[in-house]
């Protein structure tokens, strides 16, 4: 399993210093959608460029104008965009094309997609092989949790990477590492903890630990 640090509320130069420090723990660094708002594809390059030998995830969170905004995370050196998955087929369709053309990934985001069971499969069937199991942060404070839609994706997924986020944390990230995922996604639970070098290598030798089990 693979670790993927969130870097959302935090200003550029900050995630620039917390990613030096955090370097050996991470596999993925995650340009968050506020990071995205708040700096643009600038922050996408600025850690393509510091960190050549990481993946980068451009979070863009597409809803429309696929090809083009997908593009613009790839031209950026982003290794992975993101589109969300209650959105148009046309446009998650031009994404794939996009991801194609640049021999890269998209992840489609399970934000808000009320019948999983429906939906998953007649994403797979445009082509999507990414899923990332997501439950947003204002979706987190009414106290839900991906748990039950992970469980769902990777019931109904024939074969597809997936990823999950919505505030796991060193608490609660024993509960998701038997549940099949093959990434592991932390925000707040790295950038709002009291020392988050400390907690990002806590997790991560939790996270590479069941990697390891797993194969
Ligand atoms: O996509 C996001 C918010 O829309 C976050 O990046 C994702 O939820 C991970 O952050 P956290 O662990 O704080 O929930």
């Amino acid at each position: 399993m693979k670790m993927q640090l969130a870097l959302d509320d935090i200003s550029l130069a900050d995630a620039l210093v917390l990613g030096q420090k955090v370097r050996d723990y991470v596999d993925i660094f995650e340009i968050g959608s506020p990071l995205i708002i708040e700096a643009g594809m600038d922050a996408v390059r600025e850690f393509k460029q510091k960190f050549p030998d990481k993946e980068i995830l451009a979070d863009t969170k597409i809803v429309d104008a696929g090809e083009y905004e997908a593009d613009l995370a790839f031209n950026a050196g982003a290794d992975y965009c993101t589109v969300i998955g209650i959105t148009d087929d046309l446009t998650i369709k031009e994404c794939l094309k996009a991801a194609v053309q640049n021999e890269k990934h998209v992840f489609v985001d399970t934000i808000n997609i009320q019948a999983i069971d429906t939906r998953i499969p007649e994403l797979e069937e445009l082509g999507v092989d990414h899923f990332s199991v997501h439950v947003g942060v204002d979706q987190q404070s009414v106290g839900k949790t991906p748990l039950e839609t992970l469980s769902e994706v990777r019931k109904v997924s024939k074969n597809a990477v997936i990823s999950v986020a919505g505030g796991i944390n060193l608490s609660t990230v024993h509960e998701y590492l038997s549940l099949g995922a093959d990434i592991l996604i932390v925000g707040g639970g790295i950038n709002h903890a009291q020392d988050p070098v400390a907690a990002a290598k806590e997790l991560a030798a939790k996270v590479h630990h069941s990697k390891i089990e797993a194969s």
